[in-house]
């Protein structure tokens, strides 16, 4: 396969409602949509999951828009490639900036996969042909968690996430509780914490959380081997697993219990796919994290979570959750709590809508061979 074209365009959609973290609150999302195209005009799709500013880790809009169009695009464009699985080598003189790599590899995967035939849920290995859905809450204060919670639980998501942070993790977590004491439910501190906190982190054991995601730094793993050894919750890193490396490092420290695999985050469905067997070896479970995606990044996340090893709910919602009109069709929905995957679809297994792009688009560039 030869790709011939690759165009980015920068878009910006406000979601439905704001989302909060122990870091920022998100109201609009910027992203970056990756389009190739090979020398019979097929086209593929890839989204960059990064944000406006540095907030979650280094890479914003543009960083990547940079990164993906001045050292990247030239990696690629015009030079023979036999499979995606390819490119982490392609891309290995550029250091880092994983959700640049990703936007483009995810673009070639399914690309590939189209000029193959193949669902690229198939390509990478999955075989599940539904997948539990679950629900990231992000509300400004404990009360109206509380009541996007029973909305979600009515609309069927089996398993909520919510944010904590100091001062709002035992008031958010208490009532939840008290409502629903078995909901499967986990936390998500966005690094909200230190060691110093150890005596408060333990006394949330009591919630019979799933897992507490990312309690310490984005980019430690030494502190959370400590946490995780006078924990009773298994703790799950995101953050600070940007590489396979990182992860293999991690299970060897014993930082964490349970992993959270963003593509973007890694570098890619390569990185992805390798990290999920790895895991799948030392029988880690992992899970599928979210973006807040558009609906490309969703498609792709909802392959990558039909693999085996993918064996907790991950922040996988239907597409109006977030966009009054996301930019696939058909739209992403949730039944009895379940996704469905596109198994025997081309590609991501939906279709980009162009009036849609053109709608939430703020910028665009080509490159031709
Ligand atoms: O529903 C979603 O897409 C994801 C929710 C989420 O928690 C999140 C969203 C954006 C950036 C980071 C995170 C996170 O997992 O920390
Ligand atoms: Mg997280």
């Amino acid at each position: 396969m030869i790709v011939k074209k690759i165009t980015l365009h920068h878009i910006r959609m406000p979601l439905k409602t704001p989302f909060s973290n122990s870091l920022t609150t998100v109201t609009e999302r910027d992203l970056i949509l990756v389009e190739a195209e090979d020398e019979e005009g097929r086209t593929g799709w890839g989204e960059c999951v990064v944000f406006t500013s540095p907030w979650y880790t280094e890479e914003t809009v543009g960083t990547a828009w940079h990164v993906i169009g001045d050292f990247l695009v030239p990696l690629l464009l015009d030079r023979p490639l036999e499979h995606p699985s390819e490119i982490p080598d392609r891309f290995a003189p550029i250091r880092r900036h994983p959700m640049a790599k990703a936007a483009l590899e995810g673009a070639i995967w399914d690309l590939w996969c189209r000029y193959r035939g193949l669902s690229l849920a198939r390509a990478l290995g999955g075989s599940r042909d539904r997948i539990v859905a679950g629900a990231a809450v992000g509300s400004a204060d404990p009360a109206t968690m509380l009541e996007e919670i029973r909305l979600r639980v009515e609309e069927g998501y089996r398993r909520i996430k919510v944010k904590i942070k100091p001062g709002a993790d035992v008031e958010v977590l208490e009532p939840i509780r008290a409502e629903f004491p078995a909901l499967p439910l986990m936390a998500d501190a966005n690094s909200a914490y230190t060691l110093e906190d150890l005596d408060h982190l333990k006394y949330l054991d009591r919630f019979g959380l799933l897992m507490i995601e990312q309690p310490l730094d984005a980019d430690d793993i030494v502190d959370h081997a400590k946490l995780q050894a006078e924990l009773s919750t298994p703790v799950c890193l995101d953050e600070s697993l940007q590489s396979f490396g990182d992860v293999r490092q991690a299970l060897e420290l014993g930082s964490c219990r349970v992993v959270n695999i963003k593509p973007g985050r890694v570098g890619g469905l390569t990185e992805a796919k390798r990290i999920h067997d790895h895991c799948r070896k030392r029988g880690i479970p992992v899970w599928c994290g979210g973006m807040l995606e558009s609906g490309v990044g969703r498609a792709q996340n909802i392959a990558l979570a039909s693999l085996e090893g993918f064996t907790l709910p991950g922040d996988l919602s239907a597409s109006d959750r977030y966009w009054e009109r996301d930019l696939i069709r058909p739209e992403v929905t949730v039944e009895n709590g379940t996704l469905s995957v596109p198994l025997n679809l081309p590609g991501i297994g939906f279709e980009v809508d162009r009036d849609r792009l053109r709608e939430a688009r703020l910028n665009k560039r080509t490159w031709e061979a």
